[in-house]
């Protein structure tokens, strides 16, 4: 059957998408925007709207209680007339406790819905968090930020803090960590940005700025054509901040403090998939000791 020739992740998408009631006029244009052939995705909508019942999603992607939730959001935003634009990831929510398949094991700290923000301790063990440090040290230049009407990266006085990037899978240690991330987030690692190692000392800041690219400004075009648009943040705290340094979310008064090993993961889009201005965030100053932590950007699409 057509269905058996997607990837798990096109599967459950289609899964999900069908048992939320939406069209396969709603649905086709998003698979083939995904990269799936127009042919494929046509014969795979005809087959799953001709069955009565939707597709069971597999136990093994996704654990029911993050199928729930993320449900009976999507049935929120449906209720109130909006229409599913983009898919985005779907953390790991079942459990206090997880295991991921390389052993990795995980807790969920603290978790919020709107927006979605999950926080999970012990990603990175010890060794690890001071092994990428050490494959960031020499390569850290001072960060950047997104010039609104240009498109360019340029330093600027909001950002003060220095960083590195890594290709995908440039190290085993990177590629385990986008291996883990792309399973407890349920999102392919190709869709992600390369890592983003930072490093703030005292008095470094990043101040308040959403991740997403804003599509009414003119600079915003060239970054949403690779990959579209930015629908999850990852933010790996690697060091112990001796004070100052939490990643703060002004709008919701909400902040979390940096503990090594922890990934704080939030959803720039909401359950419709439009970007969220609730995910206001800022990288308080570091106001003793120093501030490491790595960045990950996931994109609604293959990205590079
Ligand atoms: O430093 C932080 O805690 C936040 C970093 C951040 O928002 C970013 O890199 O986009
Ligand atoms: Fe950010």
């Amino acid at each position: 059957m057509s269905l058996d020739q997607l990837s798990p992740e096109w599967r459950q998408w289609v899964a999900e998408n069908v048992a939320r009631g939406c069209t396969a006029e709603s649905m086709l244009p998003m698979m083939v925007q995904g990269g799936l052939p127009r042919a494929l995705s046509e014969r795979v909508l005809k087959a799953v709207h001709g069955a009565a019942q939707p597709l069971p999603a597999t136990q093994a992607l996704s654990p029911q209680a993050s199928l729930l939730a993320e449900h009976a959001e999507a049935a929120q935003a449906a209720a109130a007339g909006g229409q599913v634009l983009r898919a985005r990831p779907r953390p790991r929510l079942g459990g206090n406790r997880l295991r991921l398949s390389d052993g990795c094991e995980l807790r969920i700290a603290a978790q919020l819905d709107h927006p979605q923000v999950l926080l999970y301790e012990g990603l990175l063990r010890a060794s690890e968090c001071e092994a990428m440090i050490a494959l960031a040290e020499t390569r850290l230049t001072r960060s950047t930020v997104v010039d609104e009407q240009l498109g360019e990266a340029r330093p600027h006085e909001h950002r003060t803090s220095a960083g590195g990037f890594f290709q995908r899978g440039e190290h085993a240690l990177v590629a385990r960590i986008e291996a883990r991330l792309a399973e407890l987030l349920d999102w392919p690692v190709e869709n992600g940005e390369g890592l983003q190692v930072l490093r703030y000392g005292v008095g470094g800041e990043y101040r308040a700025h959403f991740d997403w690219f804003n599509p009414s400004h003119a600079g915003s075009e060239r970054h949403l054509r690779t990959g579209g648009q930015r629908v999850g943040t990852c933010i790996l705290y690697l060091s112990e901040v001796e004070d100052g340094g939490g990643t703060r979310f002004p709008s919701l008064g909400l902040e979390i403090r940096p503990r090594p090993g922890a990934v704080l993961y939030f959803a720039d889009v909401d359950a419709r998939g439009v970007e969220d201005p609730s995910t206001l965030h800022a990288g308080v100053p570091v106001l003793a000791g120093v501030k490491y932590i790595a960045t990950k950007w996931l994109r609604e699409r293959r990205y590079g």
